[in-house]
């Protein structure tokens, strides 16, 4: 009699044969993903018939069996059973998870499609070997009957679960860009996801086996941190090393030219329209509710600026985050004069309570009023604080307990992932006499985070695999991505020094100019980036 196989969560590929891109055909491109490091295939069939599906089935399982990848039939037993598969993955509405073991027996895997605590206690106390958690973003590949549980809604799941004895995979909208921060955001106290389960991703990818490493090596990275300290602790990269990163990075905002939605303040639309053309990116200042929705589904980043408060723009923030949220955007919030007034202390309560984000940046007032360290304002101007361990404990204490990367804006600017706090010292005292300048920072905070989502209309992320494979090795194995990304303020720092120190420059109104200026040419020229960089770690206990 057979035994239950071990099984390797790390890299599921869900299998769905229309995505495969022109002249791919499917068990050569199966093979190929095996071979990049897939460890688990559910052959996912929603129009074939019994018999083809059957045909099919053997020859996928022919494959699976050489790579000792064990095969999982989606909702059909009777397909499963014919092929002697390694297990049946069934949703909610199909067949009970109680009448699948019956059909296949004890030694068979039975995995169970969940979307809240109550169907996984309940897939959990009905046997289940592991359960796909989905879906965490907007996908394409599926009509959802639920709206997507975001990073959030699956740490929720595996948190509640405890210490229960099943295995667990996320699902839904899944790509290489969103991989690192769902990895690290859901693992906590110990429980983490042992894997993630790809359709499109993989299923388009034109380079299925270099996609497949990618991927994998992300997921093994976070996995076993996670096995060796409860919560995976993120290093203190070589500052030299994210230095080059920014560096390689900056042309490529220019050549996606990605679409960054701003809801900002009245003040400085303009400037942030034009630093994030300056910087090759496209922004787009909408503000309705409708657009806010279309757009979610294009946009490589949503910025949003609370400095001009008001209950319909308000509205739309909130809604523009959590829709930009469920298709996996990165959303970077700046809490504008978060705690100047009881009506902004409320909207900026309102925010945190009710949206995901991905970036918080704000000026030391706001940050460590929203931090309860005694932050003050006058009007929006910061008053903050010169005790740079108290800066330092702001940010991360704020980034810990919204789970995102927090960015105090100052003389000097502090940055935290919730563990990790780095310090960036370049700028100048004229971006000071600006208005709007720290606004404009958010702004290169979001056309960086955007740059990595290469987001095309009716195009899944796949077929973009080639410069992914660029990308996601300096980016994704050491570190989290968008931790990165608050970084690359360095760039706006940097140009506020070259601006101050042109000779057409007379004051604050010349330095404005001065300011997009620099920021365009250090866009087309970003090595200048690397002998003025000056960013250092900060050790805290
Ligand atoms: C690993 C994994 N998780 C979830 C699903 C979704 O299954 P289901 O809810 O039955 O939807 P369909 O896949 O049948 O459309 C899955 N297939 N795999
Ligand atoms: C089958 C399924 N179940 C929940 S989401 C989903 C589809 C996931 O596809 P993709 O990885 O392309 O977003």
């Amino acid at each position: 009699m057979s035994v239950k196989p071990q099984v390797d969560y790390t890299l599921y590929l869900v299998t769905e044969r229309s995505l495969l891109p022109n002249g791919h055909e499917f068990l050569t491109h199966l093979e190929s993903c095996l071979k990049g490091g897939v460890t688990l295939v559910q052959l996912r069939e929603k129009n074939l018939d019994t018999r083809p599906f059957i045909d099919l089935a053997r020859k996928t399982k022919e494959i699976t069996q050489r790579y000792n990848v064990p095969l999982i039939i989606n909702d059909r037993v009777d397909v499963a059973l014919a092929v002697d598969a390694e297990g049946v993955h069934v949703g909610q509405d199909d067949m009970t998870l109680a009448q699948v073991r019956n059909f296949i027996g004890p030694n068979k895997i039975i995995g169970v499609s969940v979307n809240n605590v109550k169907e996984a206690q309940d897939a959990i106390s009905g046997g289940a070997d592991y359960l796909g958690i989905g879906a965490v973003w907007f996908t394409s590949t599926k009509k959802l009957s639920k709206k997507p549980l975001g990073v959030d809604g699956v740490q929720a799941i595996l948190q509640a679960m405890g210490d229960a004895n099943v295995q667990t995979v996320a699902i839904g909208g899944i790509n290489q860009q969103n991989t690192p921060q769902l990895m690290a955001k859901t693992s906590v106290d110990g429980r983490h996801l042992d894997g993630i389960a790809v359709v499109s991703a993989i299923m388009s990818s034109t380079e299925p086996e270099q996609t497949c490493k990618d991927f994998a090596g992300v997921v093994r990275h976070y996995v076993n941190k996670c096995a060796k300290s409860g919560t995976p602790i993120q290093e203190q990269r070589d500052t030299k090393e994210m230095i080059e990163n920014i560096i390689k990075l900056v042309p490529t905002i220019r050549q996606k030219g990605p679409l960054v939605h701003h809801i900002t303040n009245n003040v400085v639309i303009n400037d942030n329209a034009n630093a994030t053309l300056a910087l090759g990116a496209s922004p787009i200042m909408a503000t309705h509710p409708e657009d806010v929705k279309d757009l979610a589904a294009v946009n490589g980043a949503m910025v949003l600026n609370m400095g001009t408060v008001d209950e319909t723009i308000t509205n739309a923030m909130v809604l523009a985050a959590q829709e930009n949220v469920t298709h996996g955007n990165p959303v970077i919030f700046d809490p504008v004069g978060a705690v100047a007034t009881n009506l902004r202390k409320k909207v900026s309560a309102r925010f945190l309570q009710e949206c995901e984000f991905t970036v918080i940046k704000g000026n030391a007032g706001e940050i460590l009023g929203l931090a309860g360290k005694g932050g003050k304002s006058r009007g929006v101007d910061s008053v903050g604080t010169d005790d740079e361990s108290i800066a330092a404990q702001a940010v991360r204490e704020l980034a810990k307990k919204h789970k995102c990367v927090v960015g105090m804006t100052g003389v000097i600017d502090y940055i935290s992932d919730g563990q990790r706090v780095i310090a960036l010292e370049n700028g100048h005292e004229l971006m000071a006499s600006i208005t709007g300048s720290g606004c404009m920072a958010t702004t290169v905070v979001g056309c960086f985070a955007a740059s990595k989502l290469f987001r095309k209309l009716g195009h899944s992320i796949g077929n973009h695999c080639g410069v992914w494979n660029v990308l996601i090795s300096d980016f994704c194995h050491n570190i989290d991505t968008v931790f990165t990304d608050h970084a690359f303020i360095t760039t706006l720092n940097i140009a506020s020094e070259l601006a101050a120190k042109r000779e057409d420059v007379q004051g604050p109104g010349t330095f404005r100019s001065a300011l997009i200026d620099e920021l365009y040419k250090l866009s087309k020229a970003p090595e200048t980036i690397r002998s003025a960089a000056r960013m250092r770690w900060l050790d805290l206990v």
